[in-house]
């Protein structure tokens, strides 16, 4: 199930999560397109991208695994009789007690490095190659990053931050799911179908809402990947603003983002009929 989302997402977010520097989003945005080119807004995606249909996929699939052993029911059984929302809840974190639910953990762990490498890219605002006189930027590309990293730090080195990014999935998750649940109940009246505009709405508000709640440990994980916790996040010097760093920006890509995704992911549930 590709989408366009990444787990975590636009440079600029990142930016102004893991840098002091910008005054705001206009500030941070304005700088990155002086100094790198209309480029900048998507450098260090190619691994999120080429990641996110797997990552999605895993989520969704295990999900839908893990409700049928929750509730022991099939997909067609529980259009009629709905699980519960600790049913959904509980299916959708990682870390449930059964057996399939661990394969969630595994999609933090599969995440770490792609989300490490993203990060570290995007958090690179050296002049962009081949700009006259400026020096080439420190890591060519992901492979390049992913390479040196390992070199420097060890497998160990990849995983940076893999706690903060599971702490930071695992509860999110649950709200994501029993959000867009929430929703899809409030929206569609008792004996009718689920429409699309209400899987879409639904969808988006899963995904902003879920963004909401997970930005605070978004903004350690960046720092922990970036510097570790010798860049600790301090609220008394920053305020506590500075675990919402980048909300904004995000919630505004994930709204249509996740909108689209559980569109797709309804499509193709109603497609296995
Ligand atoms: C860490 N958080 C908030 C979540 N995993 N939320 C649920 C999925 C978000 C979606 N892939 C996106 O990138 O918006």
């Amino acid at each position: 199930m590709p989408s366009l989302s990444t787990c975590s997402v636009l440079p600029v977010q990142v930016q102004l999560q893991t840098q002091t520097t910008y005054r705001g989003i206009t500030d941070c945005m304005v700088k990155t397109y002086h100094h790198e080119s209309p480029l900048g807004f998507v450098k260090g995606m190619s691994f999120p991208i080429a990641s996110i249909a797997v990552v999605n996929s895993v989520l969704f699939g295990v999900y839908s695994s893990a409700l049928q052993v929750l509730t022991a029911t099939s997909h067609q059984e529980r259009r009629a009789q709905p699980p519960s929302y600790t049913h959904v809840f509980i299916g959708s974190c990682t870390g449930g007690s059964c057996r399939p639910f661990m394969l969630l953990s595994l999609q933090a762990y599969c995440l770490a490095p792609f989300d490490l490498i993203k990060v570290w890219l995007q958090n690179q605002t050296e002049e962009p190659k081949g700009k006259s006189g400026s020096p080439p930027p420190q890591y060519q590309g992901p492979v390049h990053c992913a390479a040196s990293v390992f070199q420097a730090e060890g497998p160990r080195g990849l995983i940076r931050g893999d706690c903060a990014l599971t702490l930071r999935d695992n509860p999110t998750l649950g709200i994501y799911f029993v959000t867009y649940k929430w929703l899809c109940r409030q929206f569609t009246p008792d004996g009718q179908n689920l429409s699309s505009g209400t899987v879409l709405v639904a969808g988006g508000f899963a995904g902003v809402t879920s963004w909401v709640t997970a930005t605070p440990l978004d903004v350690i994980k960046s720092r922990m990947q970036m510097a570790g916790l010798r860049q600790r996040v301090s609220a008394r010097r920053e305020g506590l603003g500075v675990f919402f760093q980048g909300l904004s920006i995000n919630s505004a890509r994930a709204f249509p983002v996740n909108a689209v995704t559980f569109l797709s992911y309804n499509y193709l549930l109603h497609s296995r009929g």
